[in-house]
């Protein structure tokens, strides 16, 4: 299959250069980078996806410390924990795992991120910064996104993308880098009139919805490119991806933009230590 876009060399390759940036700065200072991971309850996709993370960490030479709260913390003492991350000067990033439990308010615990330690661009601070094309740090789905498709050669300035989905941490920041691009972006979200219709008029389609098959292949322009960015339980993506054939390019899930949300991770992490030492 000619049209596939997969993600994982792209990934590979991030890693490595992150790892080789990791050693140069352990051989400066005697110190790994480290990256915090906060956890809250323990629903099992969000334990595996933290487990990815460490262990990707240690293999490309950084640090990880891990923070696991039980499911009835509340938000003043997440806020407080992450705070002391934020005060601690062996952390060089922090990531909230997404999502926290119900009763907590997940938007004030990203904000006790300080905003040098957000690897996983989370915070109001990070998603300013997208929004005018000073990327300090990108959300991490959004940012491989971008890798992917210049990594594929797509054009983005003047092209037609459609984000479906406006989540903080995903649908939202993909649609700002996007147009820090110079791409006309639509944003779709559950209140769309008309989605299927807006979809057809896409020449990047974004699919960030969270829920498996949801995007026909009959909404997809032939040609058009889709970022299937879906993380559905049993590895299924949010594209009716056999019905989406006729796409000009299409990331496969899994293989796709899951491998680049880890490596952007771990380049930020490791940009982030240098950075302190530059400051
Ligand atoms: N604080 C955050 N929370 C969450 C984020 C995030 O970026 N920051 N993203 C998602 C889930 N996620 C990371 O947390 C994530 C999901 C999937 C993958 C991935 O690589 N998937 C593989 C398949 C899984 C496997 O290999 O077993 C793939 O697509 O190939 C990485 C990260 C929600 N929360």
């Amino acid at each position: 299959m000619t049209n596939l876009m997969p993600g994982t060399e792209l990934a590979r390759a991030i890693v490595q250069r992150a790892s080789e940036k990791a050693a140069d700065y352990t051989a400066r200072t005697g110190r790994k980078p480290c990256l915090a991971t906060v956890i809250v309850g323990d629903d099992p996709a969000s334990v595996t996806y933290v487990r990815m993370k460490q262990n990707r960490s240690h293999k490309a030479g950084l640090e990880s410390r891990h923070v696991a709260l039980p499911s009835e913390t509340t938000t003043e003492e997440l806020v407080a924990k992450i705070r002391e991350l934020s005060d601690d000067p062996e952390v060089h990033g922090i990531l909230l795992q997404h999502p926290v439990p119900g009763h907590i308010d997940e938007r004030a615990a990203f904000e006790a991120i300080a905003p040098h330690k957000d690897v996983d661009g989370v915070t109001m601070h990070s998603f300013a910064g997208m929004s005018f094309g000073h990327n300090e740090f990108v959300s991490c789905t959004p940012g491989g996104i971008i890798r992917l498709l210049d990594a594929y050669g797509v054009e983005i300035a003047g092209k037609h993308a459609v984000v479906i989905g406006r989540s903080p941490i995903l649908g939202k920041p993909a649609a700002m880098l996007l147009l820090a691009r110079d791409a006309t972006v639509t944003i779709c979200h559950s209140k769309t009139a008309d989605l299927p219709e807006i979809v057809r008029t896409a020449d990047i389609v974004v699919a960030a919805v969270g829920k498996a098959r949801f995007v026909q292949g009959e909404w997809i322009k032939p040609g058009a490119v889709v970022i299937d960015a879906g993380y559905n339980e049993g590895n299924v993506g949010d594209v009716d991806f056999d019905k989406a054939q006729h796409a000009g390019l299409i990331t496969p899930v899994p293989g796709g933009v899951g491998p680049t949300t880890i490596a952007v991770l771990l380049e930020q992490t490791v940009a982030a230590a240098w950075r302190e030492l530059d400051a």
